[in-house]
């Protein structure tokens, strides 16, 4: 079970990820950064949001991986991932981002469209397991 210093810190009481037998376990993950600002989100002085899909992706892989190298990994070792998206009119950005970091030589993957994420300028959130023994990491 592990906090990783650095990193956003979780709204709730669960780790970042956690250790079971050879696999890492990567909790929901978004593009919030360690001061509670998120990657991707743009407020004007009006009150309106500009939300980037393609920013928000970007920012929650390289979350994953952040995670992932406190826990001696990195994104190579994913063999997993779960994408939760608010609007599937998002896929096509998402994607994009994606295919800049795997390919199908990488993680499976399952993307699904969910009502709500736990912040209003969430486009998306992403779960996600890594296979990396203990001698390995
Ligand atoms: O922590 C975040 O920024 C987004 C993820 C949250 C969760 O998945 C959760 O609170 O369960």
């Amino acid at each position: 079970m592990m906090l990783v210093e650095g990193m956003a810190t979780p709204r709730g009481r669960f780790p970042h990820v956690r250790r079971a037998g050879d696999f890492l376990y990567v909790s929901g993950t978004s593009s919030r950064r360690p001061d509670n600002t998120f990657a991707g989100v743009e407020v004007d002085e009006m009150g309106a949001t500009d939300l980037d899909i393609r920013v928000q992706t970007r920012a929650v892989i390289e979350n994953i991986g952040d995670i992932l190298r406190a826990a001696g990994g990195s994104l190579d070792d994913l063999v997993q991932i779960t994408t939760y998206l608010v609007n599937m009119n998002d896929f096509k950005g998402y994607n994009e981002v994606y295919a800049e970091f795997f390919d199908e030589t990488g993680p499976t993957r399952t993307t699904v469209a969910v009502h709500q994420l736990p912040h209003p300028h969430l486009l998306i959130e992403m779960q996600a397991v890594a296979y990396l023994p203990k001698e390995r990491s």
